[in-house]
This record gives C-alpha cells, structure tokens and sequence, in this order.
C-alpha cells in the first residue's frame, strides 16, 4: 500500500481512537484507581506508537510526552499525586483536541507543550511572593508593583494554587523558611506550573543552599539582604519581560518548498520567519530589513555555500552575536565539524523533526540574546546602552531614507534628578531610573526603540512618526508618571527635546538638535516636551 493511502487509512481511525480515548480518561478521572489508570494507559500508548508512522508526527509527539508522563505508574503500585494527575489531564486535553481538529491543521497544538504561553501585550504579569517576613514581603510587593507587577503575597505556609492566574509569570520564595514538605511541593508543582519560574531568596550563601533550591526547582537564587536590582534582573531574564516580541528567524535555503516547511514549523511555533530562496540578490537586505535572531542556513545552494554565507554574515557587526544554525543532508561528520568553524553554532541533519527544529532555534536565541543583552544592554534600566542606540538610530536612519518615511527621535531627561539622589539617596534615584525606563516601555510602541544615553539622560527613535505623535506619546507616558505618583517614593517629571530627520541629518546631528531643544525645555521651566524649531508643548 502507498504511503499516503495507509495515512488516509489511519485518518479513518482517529474518530474511533479519539473516542475510546476520551472514554478511558473519563473513567480514570472519576474512579482513579491502577485498573482504569492502566486502561487509559493503553490507549494513549496505541496512539503514540501508530500515529507517527502514518504521517501525523504533531499527535504522535504529543501522545508520546503524555505516555512519558505516565509510564513511571504503569504496573507499579504508585498513584500520580494531584498536581501530576492535573498535568497528564491537561497534556490529555491538547491531545483530544489536536485528533478533533481537521488533518494537518494540528502543529500549532505542538507548542502548547513545548513552550510557555506568551503574556498578551502590555498585560500586566502577576507574581507569586511566598515570604513569611511581613517586612519584606511588603517591601518586595511595594518595590515591584510600582514597578508594573501584579503581586500577591502569601505566608510560606499557604496554599500557593490558588493564588495561580492566567497572567501568573512567576514565583519568588524564601527558601530559609521552607520546610522539606513544601520545598517537596514546590518541587511537585513544577509539573504543574511547567515554565512559571521559581527564584529563590536566601540568607544562607552556601552551595548546600543553592543546591536545594536547584533541586526544588529554582531558576534563581538570590541571596539577602534583597537587592531590587537584581530581582527585577532576574525577573525580567526568567520571564523575557522585555522580549515579548516575536523572535525572528531568517531561513537561507534555495528549495522554496523546504523553506515553506521550516516556516510553517516555526510559525506554529509563534516564531516570525522570514525565508530567503535567492540569496543572491535578497540576502543583504533581509539581514539589515529583518535583523533576525537567528539564521537558518543550507549548506550546499548554487550561488554560493552556506559557509561562505556563514563568513559574510560574521563580518557584519550587528550579526556577531546573532546564531547562526547548518541545515543539511550534510551526514558527514568531517564536513559538519569543518562546516561549524566558520562560526556556526548548530548543525541540524536533513530531514530533521519539527520538534528538533524548534527547540534548537528556540535554545540558540535564548543564548544569542543573553549575550546579546550582556553587549548592548543598560544594566540598571534594562534598556539599550549608548552604543547599541546609536547603532540603531543609525540603521533607523537608513531605513527611513530608503522607504521615505519620517523618523522622529526624542532625548528625555529626568528633572532634577540631583535633588532626588541628595535628599533621598542613590538607591531612590536608582529606582527612579529603573522606573522611568519601565514606563516607557510600557507606554511607547513596540517597535520604537528606546536607551539610556547616560545618566538621567535617555533616547528614544519613533520609526514612522512625525513629530506630534511623538509629542503625543511623550504626552501619554507623562500621564502615566502622574497618575502612579502615589505608588512611588517621590513624585518626579521629565523634560524633553524631540527632532524630525531631515535631508541633511545623521545620528550625530539629529541628536544634536533634539538636545538643543531639550535644553530650552529645561531653560524654559522643565516639564514639557519641545519639538526642534517648534514651539513648546505642554
Ligand atoms: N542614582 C543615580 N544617579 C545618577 C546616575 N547617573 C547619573 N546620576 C546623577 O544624576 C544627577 C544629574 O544631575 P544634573 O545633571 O545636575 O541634572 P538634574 O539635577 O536632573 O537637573 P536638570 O537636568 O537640570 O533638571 C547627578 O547627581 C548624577 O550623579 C545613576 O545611575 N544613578
């Protein structure tokens, strides 16, 4: 029989599995006991081992982690604990709807399992604070919330469950006051809360401390006396606060068909892919277009091999930190290890599975951004350092020109800030910063681009904007400062200074005059916005 027949074959059958399926867990979750357990455990087994092979891998892969998550009680006398029995129901559920669904509609199901649910945009994460410390629980919830979190904070010994939201995004736990019973639950809840990070504070420094936070299942430890900095550090790296846009994948491959593959892969995957067929005459573009996070590359192409390509893209500056992963048939390991010296950081053999596929680009770019953010990254505000802003006021520019649309850039200063630093002190001027950089980024667009030029002093590039929607956005965060006034340690303003690029104009210059007027805004009594060779904006 013909492959696509005994696919077509077994595309009959799901109704039938799905049902005796759905039966079997029902009669599971209403008497769990081994005997229905071990039912239930048949049919999902009957699944994994078949649907593969006939050509429905995103099933079969499911069905195989929800078989992993089950075999360890299969003919044993141990019963899955609550949280563990929630998990397989759950894992059940996305199975059950991905054999409802219409045939080969299914890969967007896939990442449900593999990867954590985006939070929506602007929504407001919410965070677990497990403290028995009055004192610093408060502190904690009072720091972050002016922060833009949603905290609730709970005694140790609570229940934790059900303080979980859909927005919950992560858990902070003093792990000096857990018991062995509750660092166990919190261990078990790893199950359960899959990819809701765990950071730990501490008073205890030793590595038997660190150890048992890792085995309860911590991302993070940190230890006291509490420094906000670093929790909001390790908040925002645990959580990709600030990464909630999409990664970018560029796929370099001349068989258009395959390239469709790996994107509709990605996609499913919430990646967004851009693939390039012809490098000859598309790549350079789509490298500074589409400035991706990682590149798909295929080995052999006509025009030239993915190795050379590989050296091209390492001598752009702007690419250095981008990862770059071989895709080929290539099975070699001579030519693969020859291949992965020109700078490669992964070599995926043809034909390669989906789930391969996406958690290898999905790993590379964690990494590619982590050294991404430690070389063009503010520590304290999170926000782009001076260099990497101009570098992309640069490349702003280009963009602009070529696609003759205007471009506005902002210079904002916080207003005497000085005052703040010496009445309040350093780590309220801190906050401060770390605040004021928060709002924008809550405030602007996501594609505006935004830095710490030094100091109190930040940037701010509007792509596509004239200058009054600038103003207008400067306007709206302005709002936003003083509407939270009350949650903050001191009230502050800011001034600023906005320009539109002209004929004549390059980062250097554009910058120039946006300060110049920043400088009448703060001549002219602070606490407004001016606009190049405008008049002032209240
Ligand atoms: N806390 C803190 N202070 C900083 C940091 N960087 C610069 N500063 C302080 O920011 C202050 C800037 O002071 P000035 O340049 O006089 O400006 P200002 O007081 O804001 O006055 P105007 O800009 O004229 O409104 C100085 O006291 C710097 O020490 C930082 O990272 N953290």
């Amino acid at each position: 029989m013909q492959d696509k027949e005994l696919r077509d074959q077994y595309s009959l059958q799901i109704p039938g599995l799905l049902t005796e399926l759905k039966h079997a867990a029902q009669q599971w979750i209403d008497q769990p006991e081994q005997k229905t357990f071990e039912h239930f455990f048949t049919k999902v087994l009957d699944i994994s081992g078949s649907a593969e092979m006939f050509g429905q891998a995103a099933i079969g892969n499911v069905a195989k982690s929800l078989q992993a998550e089950m075999s360890p009680f299969f003919k044993t006398d141990k019963h899955p604990n609550p949280s563990k029995m929630k998990r397989i129901i759950g894992i059940n559920q996305q199975l059950l709807g991905m054999m409802h669904q219409p045939l080969g509609n299914q890969s967007s199901q896939i990442r449900e399992v593999l990867f954590k649910a985006k939070m929506l945009d602007k929504e407001l994460m919410h965070i677990i604070v497990l403290e028995d410390d009055l004192i610093l629980a408060k502190d904690i919830k009072q720091k972050l919330s002016s922060t833009s979190f949603e905290i609730s904070a709970i005694a140790s010994d609570d229940q934790i469950q059900p303080y979980f939201k859909s927005n919950t995004s992560c858990i902070i736990a003093n792990l000096d006051n857990l018991n062995d019973t509750q660092l166990k639950l919190m261990s078990d809840m790893e199950e359960i809360r899959s990819s809701i990070p765990l950071i730990f504070i501490s008073e205890n420094h030793s590595i038997q401390a660190r150890l048992k936070a890792v085995q309860s299942g911590g991302q993070a430890f940190i230890t006291k006396p509490l420094d906000h900095t670093q929790l909001l550090h390790a908040i925002d790296s645990l959580t990709e606060r600030q990464l909630q846009q999409k990664y970018r994948v560029l796929i370099v491959d001349d068989q258009k068909s395959l390239s469709d593959y790996y994107a509709s892969i990605l996609e499913a995957s919430d990646f967004e892919v851009l693939a390039v067929n012809n490098p000859e005459h598309e790549l350079m573009s789509a490298l500074t277009d589409f400035v991706p996070d990682l590149i798909l590359l295929d080995l052999y192409m006509p025009f030239c091999n993915g190795q050379d390509l590989a050296g091209i893209i390492r001598q752009m500056d702007n690419l250095l930190s981008v990862p770059l992963v071989f895709l080929s048939a290539e099975g070699s390991s001579d030519l693969q290890l020859r291949a992965m010296s020109t700078g490669a950081d992964a070599f995926l053999t043809k034909p390669v599975s989906p789930d391969d596929l996406s958690l290898t680009v999905q790993s590379r770019i964690k990494r590619g951004r982590a050294v991404y953010d430690l070389v063009t990254k503010d520590p304290l505000s999170g926000l782009l350092n001076r260099r990497e802003s101009i570098r992309r006021l640069d490349e702003e520019i280009s963009r602009s020109r070529r696609n003759n649309t205007p471009l506005s850039v902002a210079m904002l200063d916080l207003d005497h800030f000085k005052k703040i630093n010496d009445t309040l002190g350093h780590a309220v001027g801190d906050w401060v910063i770390k605040y004021f950089a928060r709002s924008m980024q809550l405030i602007f667009r996501e594609c505006d681009i935004i830095g710490r030029h030094g100091g109190e002093e930040f940037i701010a590039i509007f792509p596509d904007t004239l200058p009054e929607s600038g103003q207008m956005a400067c306007k709206r965060l302005k709002k936003y400062i003083t509407a939270n006034e009350q949650d903050l340690p001191t009230a502050f303003s800011f001034s600023g200074g906005l320009a539109l690029l002209n004929d004549d104009d390059d980062s250097k210059s554009i910058l120039e005059r946006a300060d110049v007027a920043l400088y009448k805004a703060k001549e002219t009594g602070r606490n407004k916005v001016i606009t190049a060779t405008d008049s002032p904006v209240r």
